[in-house]
């Protein structure tokens, strides 16, 4: 097998926005399968890592979801307050701290045993954002706050639980469309959710 990196070599970086997110413009000059050398251009999103979780009670078979408007999602013409499993930036943490405070500021479930399935890229053509994918074993006794996210970071965040069945139909329905959280709750059904 080549190794790839040989195949790639980055000339120019430069910044062509640098707010919330920073936006690069790459020259690279790229060698193709056939061996022959292209000069290219490409822009990337410099996204830091996030970690997402599904919350599942098994006695009540039970999801624990938030809804929040996202801009994004309003701009592509779509249902903007989205229902998503809870989800933020690790910012600088390790990801199993970082989702477990996550989880408390969103839900205000608080943590025992958390389960770290899997990692993924969200949008690789153009985002560096790398999502842990993790799974917790919760029922009503671990809920010790009302959640809602932070209000200095004018977060408004609705805790709603669902039957994992109801939360499944909502893909299919178009009532949950976010990718992290149809990845969680397929995960479920395959996993840990009562037969269908
Ligand atoms: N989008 C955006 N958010 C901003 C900005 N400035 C500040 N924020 C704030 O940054 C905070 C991020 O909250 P987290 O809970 O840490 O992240 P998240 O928004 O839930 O993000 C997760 O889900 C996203 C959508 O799937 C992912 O894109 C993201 O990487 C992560 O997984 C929010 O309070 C948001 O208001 C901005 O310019 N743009
Ligand atoms: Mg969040």
């Amino acid at each position: 097998m080549t190794d790839t990196n040989e195949r790639v070599r980055i000339v120019s970086d430069k910044t062509l926005s640098d707010g919330w997110t920073r936006l690069s413009g790459y020259e690279l000059d790229y060698t193709d399968r056939n061996g022959a050398t292209h000069r290219l251009h490409r822009e990337v999103f410099h996204r830091t890592p996030a970690a997402c979780i599904l919350l599942y009670d098994a006695k009540r078979d039970k999801v624990v979801l938030v809804r929040q408007f996202r801009l994004p999602a309003h701009i592509a013409g779509e249902p903007a307050w989205m229902i998503e499993v809870p989800a933020g930036l690790l910012d600088e943490d390790h990801p199993e701290d970082a989702i477990r405070r996550e989880a408390m500021e969103e839900t205000g479930y608080r943590l025992r045993e958390v389960r770290h399935l899997f990692k993924a890229l969200t949008s690789p053509g153009s985002v560096t954002e790398l999502v842990h994918f993790f799974y917790a074993p919760v029922d009503l006794s671990d809920r010790i706050d009302d959640g809602g996210g932070l209000a200095e970071e004018h977060e408004d965040i609705e805790v709603i639980e669902l039957p994992l069945a109801a939360a499944l139909d909502m893909i299919e329905s178009g009532g949950i469309i976010d990718a992290k959280t149809i990845m969680l709750l397929q995960w479920a059904a395959m996993n840990v959710g009562a037969p269908r």
